[in-house]
């Protein structure tokens, strides 16, 4: 097994007027492939920083984020917009699903970013709907389906792709109880059967068991534990 994240000495700041706010410091993680790991910590923390880094969707103020055969931290903007299309896949407190689409059409759109057949992308669509248990509501905007729904048509869009990583901010925040055990099974079945790396921002330490490895960011920083995985937990 080896690390598909790599995080080395990593520094984010922000400015505010003159203000400037350190948000993540001397930070170093590595994930494994295949790992599902769960970020936590008070609010205000940095988790989300740090989930935005690793999916390229902002660069480090210091120090290297390596993704698969990536340095993501040296690249551009556009050059990072490039990489995420192919490599992250992204799952939203609030689904970010478009109203007006059907859910066969939300988990088509990053698909329309790549160079793909439309019969090649109609079969990723169907497999990754179908793999979550929608096969029979491609046809549904969705207004017509339940929260629930909705967020595992988020994750069929995450992985129509097949990227490298999956991110998922606060992925039950929205959900009841039910809905949200439905998604992370299907979250720790992408990791069972198809070996896909999840990196989980959750409050909820419900949610956060079921992830093979929690670490934790107070101020900016991880603490406790140790930064590389228990391999025990990883089966
Ligand atoms: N673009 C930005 N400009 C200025 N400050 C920012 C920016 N993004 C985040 N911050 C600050 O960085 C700190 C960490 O924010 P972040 O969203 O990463 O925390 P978090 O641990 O995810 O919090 P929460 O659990 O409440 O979502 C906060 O103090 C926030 O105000």
């Amino acid at each position: 097994m080896s690390a598909i994240v790599e995080v080395r000495d990593l520094y984010k700041s922000f400015s505010r007027g003159d203000e400037k706010i350190d948000v993540l410091m001397d930070l170093t993680l590595d994930v494994q492939e295949g790992e599902f790991l769960a970020l936590m910590g008070p609010s205000g923390s940095g988790k989300t920083t740090l989930l935005n880094l690793i999916a390229g969707l902002d660069s480090p103020t210091e120090g290297t984020i390596r993704v698969g055969d990536q340095i993501i931290s040296e690249k551009s903007e556009s050059e990072l917009a490039r990489w995420r299309t192919r490599n992250v896949g992204f799952v939203f407190q609030f689904y970010n699903l478009l109203p007006v689409l059907t859910a066969y059409e939300n988990v088509e759109l990053p698909l329309l970013l790549l160079q793909l057949s439309k019969a090649q992308r109609k079969k990723q669509v169907e497999n990754a709907l179908s793999l979550v248990g929608l096969g029979d509501r491609m046809t549904h905007r969705p207004g017509q389906l339940s929260g629930g729904q909705c967020q595992r048509v988020g994750i069929a869009r995450a992985i129509v792709t097949d990227p490298t990583i999956v991110v998922c901010d606060e992925p039950t925040g929205a959900l009841d109880a039910k809905s949200a055990n439905d998604a992370l099974n299907l979250l720790g079945l992408l990791r069972s059967e198809l070996g896909k790396t999840i990196l989980m921002v959750t409050h909820d330490p419900h949610a956060a068991e079921r992830a093979q490895r929690i670490v934790q960011l107070e101020k900016g920083r991880l603490v406790g534990g140790n930064p590389l995985p228990a391999l025990a937990r990883l089966n």
